[in-house]
């Protein structure tokens, strides 16, 4: 249990007459990238607000960084770095000031003594070095985020804790955002970061916790969410799309393969190369039987489901569940 850097327990929350979190068993292993996905109101902010003590559970346990929350939060929570419900900062103060005064507010190893150097690298690892002396208030709503990001990475945490990190930012902020959690991640930081957006997700979590309705329905590895589906994706090279060449290289497909051939060929999707799609069952030596019959391939790639289709297929639609 000790290589567990969250875990929950039964961990449930009402405000009042809405059941917003349900019995929520949260395993969030040292060196995760941890997604936590699920709809609007689904139960995502309440979770992480009782994991940070910001809120106390109706019932259940949290233990953070081997500590019990809310019990042993001044011992554990110095170590993590939190930024939830967007960056709050005093907007007639500078970026730097702000983390200054940030930093002050809680005990953190080094203290002052390093204040100054662990300011200036958050401030450069969200590129706001430049920026870091105008007052907040004249900041966009990017550089606020970037803001909340480096306010919450300047006590240089062992898990970080991230509500939508990246709302709100341009291609290159997000582009900046994630490679910066990929090299904390790296080296050695913890990562529990709540998102929308799923491509980015699985292009930076190792793991994934999906709630819906208040209710943790999935909790697995991006890998293992991501498995084949049994269908391969074949391209057929052929001589010109204008011809009966695609025609022709679809007849002979479809005698080469049978009943393995699942769906109708199209024509390739990408522009500029004539080509023939086909879907495959993803049996026997399909290529080789293709090539053999004298066909050209030019490319065969094993279908894998999207965390798209995951999340879609284990949640409710906005308007279907209660936090609509
Ligand atoms: N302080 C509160 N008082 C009353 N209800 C609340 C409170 N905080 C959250 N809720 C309710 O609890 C449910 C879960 O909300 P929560 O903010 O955790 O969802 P979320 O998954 O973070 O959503 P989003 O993706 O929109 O941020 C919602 O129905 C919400 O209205």
């Amino acid at each position: 249990m000790s290589d567990l850097a969250v875990q929950t327990q039964g961990l449930t929350k009402r405000f009042g007459r809405v059941q917003a979190v349900t019995d929520v068993d949260l395993r969030v292993t040292e060196g995760d990238r941890y997604g936590f996905l699920g709809p609007n109101g689904s139960g995502k902010t309440a979770t992480v607000r009782m994991l940070l003590g910001l809120v106390l559970p109706t019932a259940g346990r949290v233990r953070v960084l081997g500590g019990r929350v809310p019990q042993d939060a001044a011992r554990v929570l110095p170590q993590v770095g939190a930024m939830v419900e967007g960056p709050a900062a005093i907007g007639h103060l500078s970026g730097r000031a702000n983390l200054r005064l940030l930093d002050a507010a809680v005990p953190t190893p080094g203290g002052r003594r390093t204040r100054r150097r662990r300011v200036e690298d958050a401030l450069e690892a969200l590129g706001l070095a430049q920026v870091g002396r105008r007052p907040v208030r004249a900041y966009s709503l990017g550089m606020r985020q970037r803001l909340g990001i480096a306010s919450a990475l300047v006590r240089r945490p062992r898990l970080l804790v991230l509500d939508e990190p990246t709302n709100g930012l341009d291609p290159q902020g997000i582009a900046l955002v994630t490679d910066l959690l990929l090299q904390l991640s790296a080296q050695g930081t913890t990562l529990l970061v709540s998102s929308h957006l799923l491509s980015e997700v699985e292009h930076l979590c190792t793991r994934v916790g999906v709630m819906d309705r208040g209710h943790l329905v999935v909790q697995d590895d991006v890998d293992a969410l991501r498995a084949p589906t049994g269908r391969l994706l074949v391209t057929l090279a052929v001589r010109d799309q204008d011809d009966d060449d695609g025609a022709r290289a679809a007849a002979l497909a479809g005698q080469l393969l049978g009943s393995r051939l699942l769906e109708s060929p199209v024509p390739a999707p990408d522009p500029g190369a004539a080509g023939v799609r086909l879907v495959v069952a993803d049996a026997g030596d399909v290529v080789g039987d293709l090539v053999r019959g004298g066909l050209a391939v030019r490319e065969a790639v094993v279908e894998r489901r999207t965390l798209t289709d995951v999340v879609l297929s284990r949640t409710t639609a906005v308007g279907e569940g209660m936090g609509a």
